[in-house]
């Protein structure tokens, strides 16, 4: 009686498993182990749509694999030491980059490129013989120069795909959204605003007109919103005093960014705006930032899930 009971519990259990993760989808996290790794592997544990999550690092990736496998959703967890990179991405259908160093007050962006730069090339060198179909969100810093970095490295494997290349930038829109929101008193749900251009300085730039409460907002209030905008990586870095810069609302803006495109990947219209998929290549080069986003391809990213307009 037990059994059959314990039977069909399990059954049940697992229908409702197999229909969350009816598409299989394979998610890789290169540079698991870090700040943003870590709580990025937990939020993609917890999304329905990741069936298969690849953690690796170069130290310290199977430890976070073990704690969050023990989290109660249907996707598996494999962590993956430094010299098991391919491995880590055979079959991977997106690949999240969040490796490499992080600021330290008194810096720029650019100040990391030296190191990060090489980081993010030979990452991007084995997706390309590994996993070339597979879309990349690159995280790390400067992104609106690692950026084109994987474009480059990709191009030199012959396997180049720019719609396949995305500068996550999706923190400047989570910010924009929740600091609109307590300028004007509103739910950021109702204030959420697109942002174009790169991701550094001035290069973010927030289209508050195109929100209903963003219209409102002029002078002084206008200037210092659009300021803590640009500069509010910047607040992270002080406040943290050493200790690096924004890792938690950057890991959900990371799961946000994946979320909507494996939503957009399974088909579902409208999930990715332009916004999403906007690139910083070139931006820092005072290229129109429209044109810079359409020469990347994001903007074709976007007529591919049916959303550009
Ligand atoms: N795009 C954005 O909006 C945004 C937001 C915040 C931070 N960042 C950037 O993200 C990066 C990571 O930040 P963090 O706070 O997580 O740093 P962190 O130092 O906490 O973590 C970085 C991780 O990368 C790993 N790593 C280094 N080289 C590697 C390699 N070759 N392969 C795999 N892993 C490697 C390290 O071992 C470490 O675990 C920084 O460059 C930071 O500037 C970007
Ligand atoms: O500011 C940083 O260096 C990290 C990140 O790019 C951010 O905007 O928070």
């Amino acid at each position: 009686m037990f059994t059959r009971t314990a039977t069909r519990l399990l059954s049940t259990q697992s229908r409702a498993f197999s229909t969350s993760s009816a598409r299989q989808t394979k998610v890789a996290v290169l540079g698991a182990g870090g700040g943003i790794g870590q709580p990025l592997s937990l939020l993609l544990k917890i999304d329905p749509l990741v069936s298969s999550l690849s953690l690796y690092d170069i130290r310290g990736a199977p430890g976070v694999a073990a704690d969050v496998s023990h989290i109660d959703t249907g996707s598996s967890v494999k962590g993956y030491t430094a010299d098991q990179l391919d491995e880590a991405l055979e079959g991977a259908e997106v690949v999240v980059i969040p490796a490499g160093v992080p600021r330290k007050p008194g810096m720029t962006r650019d100040d990391l490129f030296n190191t990060n730069a090489s980081i993010v090339r030979d990452l991007a060198a084995s997706v390309g013989r590994v996993a070339p179909e597979a879309n990349i969100l690159v995280i790390s810093n400067p992104v609106n120069s690692t950026v084109p970095i994987v474009a480059k490295t990709l191009e030199k494997a012959g396997v180049f795909d720019p719609r396949r290349i995305f500068g996550v930038t999706t923190l400047d829109v989570v910010r924009a959204a929740r600091f609109l929101g307590e300028v004007t008193g509103n739910d950021p749900k109702y204030t959420v605003v697109p942002v174009v251009g790169g991701h550094s300085g001035a290069t973010i730039v927030p289209l508050l007109s195109q929100n209903a409460f963003g219209k409102g907002v002029s002078g002084d209030d206008y200037a210092k919103l659009v300021y803590r905008i640009q500069f509010g990586g910047d607040e992270v870095v002080k406040a943290k005093d050493g200790a690096g810069s924004a890792t938690l609302s950057m890991a959900y803006a990371g799961a946000k960014f994946t979320n909507a495109l494996l939503r957009g990947l399974s088909g579902e219209k409208g999930v990715i705006t332009p916004t999403f998929v906007k690139s910083g290549l070139f931006a820092d080069k005072g290229v129109d930032f429209f044109s810079s986003s359409v020469e990347l391809g994001v903007c074709a990213c976007s007529v591919r899930f049916g959303v550009c307009r």
